[in-house]
């Protein structure tokens, strides 16, 4: 009960858009295909929703070939960053239009219909709209019509790229929380382009991170955030501070300090090594990278300081907020990484 992406490779003329590409969805499972601009997301959607096919590679759905069906027949539900919803239907009539437009065999009754549409609406809590048209909604319910529209057939498999992407920060904040809870309650196979690497591990149960077409990394959302699998994975899913090292005996060392590595290394010789903000201790003076704070970025639960080394580099650290210790423009501190990674 799963869909198996094997070795799909998609080449636009001469440009290859997807290189090997091979996952599997569990059923009921949400991936996030998360990757930059370029990265393939959107053409292995379309492969799957059958708006395009692979140049080679396999893609099954519950052991069924699913290329060799028709796309009307693979039930896809399928959501955009732009809502696509009818400008002259209601609400009501966008949902039931995946239902309304069955050949007549296959076609729901108007009273199932109905239902269906009611149903909808409750899940997206937007029982006393069903009347209204999209023009008199806000892009937040416009995109959560769109979702009920696609979950209306019934799908196998749920198609979202970026449906939120268009929405200002707050209202994708609500919309995350709110599709967590109706892919919980329809547990429908979810496949989730995105290239919000918060977004990605907020929602999903395992992230497949693209990078030019090819599978950088697949795993758990904490898998990828505490052990990324290349340089590439850490520095897309935060920030990233930077400093070469020489790595001798499993340990890095600097000018004035080492640091324990968190990943598993090469052997002994020079890297850049990588670390986090939050795994930074901040002092005035001793063992550290020798730091001026050039700006206090924010202050909410933690403080983020960015700061400049002496030949110029930027880092950035995020320390728990303390009355009783303030920091202002031009303070000269020591800077130290409580563990890094060492990438070739
Ligand atoms: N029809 C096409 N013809 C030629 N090249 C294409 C075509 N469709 C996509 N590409 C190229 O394939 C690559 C992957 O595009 P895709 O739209 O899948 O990326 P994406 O990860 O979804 O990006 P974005 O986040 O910007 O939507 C890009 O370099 C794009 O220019």
């Amino acid at each position: 009960m799963s869909l198996i992406i094997n070795n799909v490779n998609k080449t636009f003329t001469n440009f290859p858009a997807l290189k090997d590409v091979t996952f599997e969805a569990k059923s009921g499972e949400f991936i996030a295909l998360l990757g930059p601009s370029g990265s393939g997301k959107t053409t292995l959607l379309r492969l799957l929703a059958g708006l395009d096919t692979p140049s080679s590679g396999g893609i099954t759905f519950e052991g069924e070939d699913y290329l060799r069906l028709n796309p009307r027949d693979r039930r896809i539900g399928m959501v955009f960053q732009s809502y696509a919803l009818f400008r002259h239907m209601t609400v009501a009539q966008n949902i039931a239009f995946g239902l309304n437009v069955r050949p007549a065999k296959e076609r729901p009754s108007k009273a199932e219909i109905k239902a269906t549409v009611e149903r909808l609406l409750k899940l997206i809590q937007m029982e006393d709209l069903g009347k209204r048209y999209p023009s008199q909604l806000s892009g937040g319910q416009r995109q959560r019509v769109a979702l009920a529209r696609a979950l209306a057939i019934n799908p196998r498999i749920l198609l979202l790229d970026e449906p939120f992407g268009a929405l200002d920060a707050l209202v994708r904040k609500d919309l995350r929380r709110w599709l967590k809870r109706i892919h919980h309650e329809t547990g429908v196979t979810t496949i989730f382009v995105t290239h919000d690497q918060e977004e990605a591990l907020d929602l999903a149960d395992r992230v497949v991170v693209l990078k030019a077409g090819r599978v950088e990394q697949i795993g758990t959302p904490l898998e990828i955030f505490d052990s990324p699998a290349s340089a590439f994975v850490f520095d897309f899913l935060g920030s990233a501070n930077k400093l070469p090292c020489h790595v001798q005996a499993g340990k890095a060392m600097f000018d004035s300090f080492e640091a324990p590595i968190a990943n598993t290394a090469g052997g002994d010789g020079d890297y850049i090594a990588r670390f986090r903000p939050f795994e930074t201790a901040l002092s005035p003076d001793g063992p550290g990278i020798p730091v001026t704070v050039s700006a206090i970025l924010a202050a909410g639960s933690a403080l983020r300081l960015e700061l400049r080394g002496a030949d110029g580099a930027l880092f950035e650290t995020e320390q728990p907020r303390n009355p009783a210790l303030t920091y202002a423009h031009g303070d000269r501190l020591r800077l130290r990484p409580q563990k890094v990674f060492i990438y070739q």
